[in-house]
């Protein structure tokens, strides 16, 4: 066995309480072999973290993004959701290649290592670029191929859907394990009710988890009302599309029937505070579905409507957000942040990552407290949520795996990367520009 001590840090635990700990780990199994409270019998290593002056959190999950965005990131803001997608990100994407995508993902993947992230979820175009680029950089990550019915013929509608449905049963259990996939539809709208109704029930009978946007604006949710007079959730479950294994982004113009339909298909709401007010979406009721015992992850959504991937911000943001929603200052607390941004991703991504405990995924992150403004340390979950940022992350596990070792990136050749990045996305924007 090849172990890897997280020395001499304080250890946030499940129910979020905060000890001064070590965190021992089995590197072949990639789990948590025990949380050692301070003073107890302590064998050695294979391996040492320095975690003194620190404190060692769950690795961040992010729940919903589209990770290669990142080549996108700034090209174009400050315009609502549908004029954004139709008149500047659609035809960008239009010109992606394979290439492109690899050099997005390996972007964005560095930017979630640096910033604490160990597991995302990815929806978008040539996702077996995105295995390979979450293979080689160590992450976690459920992909699926984002399939858009609306435009296209019915032949290659019927295409979009079943290359969905392929890329899940092709790549589940890639990377080692670390790559789980779900079929994903984009969304209620882009993509057509018999395509939904043909494939949702067969990925369901394969036990592929499904992931699409829902309720994101309130220009998508009207029609749909007033064409199937229902709610849009009550549509997606009439579909088949809400069970335990599926979760959706964003659920902002959500009412109360549609939470109790969530909390009894146990189906798991992902929360992209940041893109929701970037693109004026609205301001999801977060504190009443938690109330109503909905599971809500938390997203970054994509780079491009964000402008980062850093979950510290969204974290920041969510805690915001929440209170102005509900007009109350205790609603979303920042207790109830860190679960979304830990426990709930994992669970809406079913990982056993999220919690420092034995047996648990080895997936976590090593903040430096040592820094002006994270004192005093009254507080640390207050800390998480209000004042710590991605650059305060030293060191990144996952897996068992060591990605990142005093703020140097082990997996990827951050320099490289960066230059890769800035050559294809000029050449994408000089493609579609031309
Ligand atoms: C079909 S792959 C994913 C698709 O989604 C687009 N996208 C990015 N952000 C959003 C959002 O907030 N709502 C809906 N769709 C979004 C992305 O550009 C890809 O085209
Ligand atoms: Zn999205």
């Amino acid at each position: 066995m090849t172990t890897l001590r997280i020395a001499d840090g304080r250890v946030l635990r499940p129910d979020h309480t905060v000890e001064r700990a070590d965190v021992l780990v089995d590197q072949a199994s990639g789990e948590i072999l025990a949380v050692e409270p301070e003073g107890e019998g302590r064998a050695s290593a294979d391996d040492r973290l320095d975690a003194e002056g620190s404190l060692v959190i769950p690795g961040l999950v992010n729940a919903h993004t589209h990770v290669a965005m990142t080549l996108l990131r700034g090209y174009a803001d400050d315009k609502p959701l549908d004029a954004w997608l139709q008149e500047d990100i659609w035809p960008v994407e239009a010109e992606l290649t394979a290439e492109d995508v690899r050099a997005g993902a390996r972007l964005g993947i560095l930017e979630m290592i640096r910033s604490g992230t160990t597991a995302f979820a990815d929806m978008y175009f040539f996702m077996p670029e995105v295995v390979a680029a979450v293979e080689e950089s160590g992450m976690r990550a459920l992909l699926g191929y984002g399939a858009i019915t609306v435009g296209n013929d019915d032949e290659a509608a019927h295409q979009e859907m079943r290359d969905g449905l392929d890329f899940a049963e092709g790549y589940d259990g890639a990377a080692d394990g670390r790559v789980s996939t779900a079929f994903m539809p984009h969304s209620l709208t882009t993509v057509g009710e018999d395509y939904l109704r043909e494939y949702v029930p067969e990925a369901r009978e394969a036990g592929i988890p499904i992931h699409f946007h829902a309720n994101e604006t309130a220009g998508e949710v009207d029609p749909l009302v007033a064409d199937h007079d229902e709610r849009p959730l009550e549509y997606a479950d009439d579909i088949g599309m809400l069970a335990d294994t599926s979760f959706l982004a964003h659920g902002v113009h959500t009412d109360r029937t549609e939470h109790e339909l969530l909390a009894e298909r146990d189906t798991a709401v992902i929360h992209c505070p940041a893109s929701n007010m970037k693109l004026a979406s609205g301001m999801a009721p977060v504190q009443a579905m938690r109330d109503r015992g909905v599971t809500v992850g938390l997203g970054t959504d994509g780079a491009a409507s964000n402008n980062d991937l850093s979950l510290f911000d969204e974290m920041r943001d969510a805690a915001m957000l929440g209170k102005l929603a509900a007009d109350d200052a205790s609603a979303v607390a920042a207790d109830a942040v860190v679960e979304m941004a830990t426990q709930g991703g994992a669970e809406a991504l079913g990982l056993a990552s999220g919690r420092l405990e034995a047996g648990a995924n080895a997936d976590l992150a090593v903040l430096d407290l040592d820094q002006p403004h994270l004192t005093p340390d009254h507080d640390l979950v207050s800390h998480l949520t209000y004042a710590a940022s991605g650059s305060d992350v030293r060191h990144t596990v996952c897996d068992g795996q060591v990605l990142m070792r005093d703020r140097t990136v082990q997996t990827l050749d951050e320099q490289a990367v960066l230059a890769d990045a800035r050559e294809r996305a000029q050449a994408l924007i000089d493609r579609a520009e031309s």
